[in-house]
């Protein structure tokens, strides 16, 4: 799917009128993963948010393969998914399962074949065995791991994820970067602090005080993160 943002202003209200959390931000992202890069407080998450259509510019237009985000929220939400960097808040239901299920809500399959496709994916996440654990009882990795499995399960097209392996150990991390990053995994938009995983992407941007400061080869945008940092 191509994302384009052209001139995207984010603003918010500050102490003294309002703040600019991005400055006429223009590119076009439509590698198969991008990684999203840049220091605490950068922009990065208003950045996807938007793209996500979850936070409304002041000005410019963002499109995904064409539809504006503005005012098209349901017909997004059926092709981008949108992973959380607090993963706690994204679990509404019960259960593990059921908020798994939920995610299939609205998709039209028939109850067998949810079922399959929930026990699948609680497979591939590693949650079968805690399929009927009440979710505000998973530790902070297991609690990661659901809100991206809640999400995958939908298929969307393109997934948007807010530092999907900050809380998980290494062995998740691992597993959870091949799944994203796999070639047949939808395209992916990550961002993410840690420079490994980024360092797989296609692509990567740097964002810097609410502006896009590079972008290109991941090897060449965490050269430019790095020298900013000196
Ligand atoms: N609703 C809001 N009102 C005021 N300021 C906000 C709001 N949302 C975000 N900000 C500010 O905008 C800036 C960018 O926030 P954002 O969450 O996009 O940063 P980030 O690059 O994702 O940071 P981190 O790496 O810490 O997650 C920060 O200074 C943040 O405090």
């Amino acid at each position: 799917m191509s994302v384009v943002l052209d001139a995207v202003t984010v603003e918010a209200d500050g102490p003294s009128g309002p703040a600019v959390l991005l400055d006429a931000v223009s590119c076009e992202l439509a590698a198969p993963t991008t990684a999203v890069i840049g220091e605490n407080g950068s922009g990065k998450s208003t950045l996807t948010k938007a793209v996500a259509g979850l936070v409304r510019p002041a000005s410019g237009t963002i499109t995904v393969d064409g539809v504006p985000t503005v005012g098209h929220a349901k017909r997004l939400r059926r092709s981008v998914g949108f992973v959380f960097s607090n993963p706690g808040a994204q679990a509404i239901m019960p259960t593990v399962r059921e908020d798994v299920a939920l995610s299939l809500r609205g998709l039209g399959l028939g109850r067998a074949e949810a079922a399959a496709r929930v026990d699948a994916a609680l497979a591939e996440h590693g949650l079968t065995e805690l399929a009927e654990r009440a979710c505000q009882t998973l530790s902070s990795g297991q609690m990661q791991r659901l809100a991206l499995c809640s999400v995958l399960v939908r298929r969307p097209r393109l997934v948007i994820a807010d530092e999907p392996t900050s809380l998980l150990d290494a062995r998740h991390r691992r597993i959870i970067a091949d799944r994203l990053l796999a070639p047949a995994a939808p395209q992916v938009l990550l961002v993410t602090h840690d420079m490994d995983l980024a360092a797989r992407c296609e692509e990567a941007i740097l964002v810097k005080d609410g502006r896009l400061h590079a972008r290109g080869r991941p090897e060449c945008v965490i050269a430019a993160y790095e020298e900013t940092l000196a």
